[in-house]
């Protein structure tokens, strides 16, 4: 039997069909990681958790569209943001891999890829939901993209205190999804990312100062140093525990959630002692920083989690009358 008639010669022939499809997985792959997938997850939670917070009623299949555009917004802002610092990504170790700094995405194609996903986003949530919920997702992605990334990142330590206004949107996305409209409620969702962000990038911060020394990114462990940056880490975390039991205080949820926003407040708060007292200051050195880092994002899964659970009686009915 020769090597042709066993199939070798199709083989060599489906080579470059095969090296094609490989290719375009690759490509695939390299344009999900222009909307900084793992960011990402957490933000859809955070809006799907407005949604289903949210006094009134949505059908469920416009519930996917709103937390899918949430989803594409924030992604093709982390897209847009990932072609206007790519002079930066290259240089720092943690983002040097990224496809724009490896070539494997042109700058321009990440910068279009963006733009088109935000207008399209948009777009869909203002047709197939409402001009509140379309308004409130524009100002998030541009919010991102101009205020944090191209005017206040590279200019000044309060950059992520500003900026981080932008992933405090989602909830409040969410909640108008339904609604239609901003409530005291909905502006409590909102505050308590705006405060839980700068402690979340600040732990991680600490532990990768260098990266930022580096790139010429002042960040507030760069300028001001590891006890000032500690500091404001205590304040924010201090703040927060109020702060995490507005919503139950609003009626957003009930003493399930205040029990659990009391308990995960504090453990944020135990971190944020932790840092403050840890003296390991090395770069990528500081062990608690590291793990106040990794217990922020579950802090604020937990979060809105416990609200979503409080609302679950409540919610009962209502996915019936969807399976129904
Ligand atoms: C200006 C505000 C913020 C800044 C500067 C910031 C910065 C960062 C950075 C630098 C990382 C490491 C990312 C990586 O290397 O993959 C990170 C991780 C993460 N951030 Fe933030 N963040 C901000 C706000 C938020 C918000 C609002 C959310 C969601 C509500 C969020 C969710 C996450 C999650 C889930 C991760 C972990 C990703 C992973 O598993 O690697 N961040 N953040
Ligand atoms: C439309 C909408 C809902 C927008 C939400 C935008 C969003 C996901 C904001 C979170 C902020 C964020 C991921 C900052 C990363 O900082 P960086 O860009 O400095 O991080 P990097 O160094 O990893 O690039």
């Amino acid at each position: 039997m020769s090597d042709a008639s066993i199939g070798i010669g199709t083989g060599v022939k489906g080579a470059p069909q095969a090296a094609a499809a490989f290719d375009a997985g690759a490509r695939v792959s390299d344009y999900v990681a222009l909307l900084k997938p793992r960011v990402m997850s957490l933000v859809v939670f955070s809006g799907f958790a407005g949604l289903v917070l949210a006094p009134g009623h949505i059908h469920p299949v416009l519930a996917a569209v709103a937390v899918l555009c949430i989803a594409v917004a924030a992604g093709a802002a982390g897209a847009i943001n990932m072609w206007y610092d790519r002079d930066i990504d290259a240089v720092m170790r943690r983002t040097c891999a990224r496809p724009i700094p490896t070539g494997k995405v042109k700058p321009e194609e990440a910068v279009a890829f963006g733009i088109v996903l935000s207008l399209g986003s948009v777009m869909l949530m203002a047709l197939a939901l409402n001009w509140v919920a379309a308004a409130l997702l524009a100002i998030a992605n541009l919010f991102y993209v101009f205020v944090y990334t191209i005017w206040l990142k590279r200019r000044t330590p309060q950059n992520i205190v500003i900026g981080g206004a932008a992933g405090a949107f989602p909830p409040m996305i969410g909640w108008a999804a339904v609604t239609g409209d901003v409530s005291l409620a909905s502006i409590a969702l909102f505050a308590l990312i705006f405060m839980w962000t700068p402690p979340h990038f600040w732990a991680l911060a600490l532990f990768r100062r260098g990266d930022y020394e580096k790139a010429g990114v002042p960040m507030l462990p760069v300028v001001a140093g590891d006890r000032a940056t500690k500091l404001q880490m205590l304040l924010y975390t201090v703040i927060l525990l109020p702060l995490g039991l507005v919503p139950w205080w609003l009626g957003v949820s009930g003493v399930l959630y205040a029990v659990a926003a009391s308990v995960l407040g504090l453990a944020f708060l135990g971190f944020a002692v932790w840092v403050w007292f840890d003296r390991d200051e090395r770069e990528g050195g500081g062990r608690a920083a590291r793990r106040m880092f990794a217990f922020s994002i579950l802090y604020l899964f937990l979060m809105f989690t416990a609200m979503m659970i409080d609302r679950a009686p409540g919610l009962l009915p209502l996915l019936e009358r969807w399976a129904g």
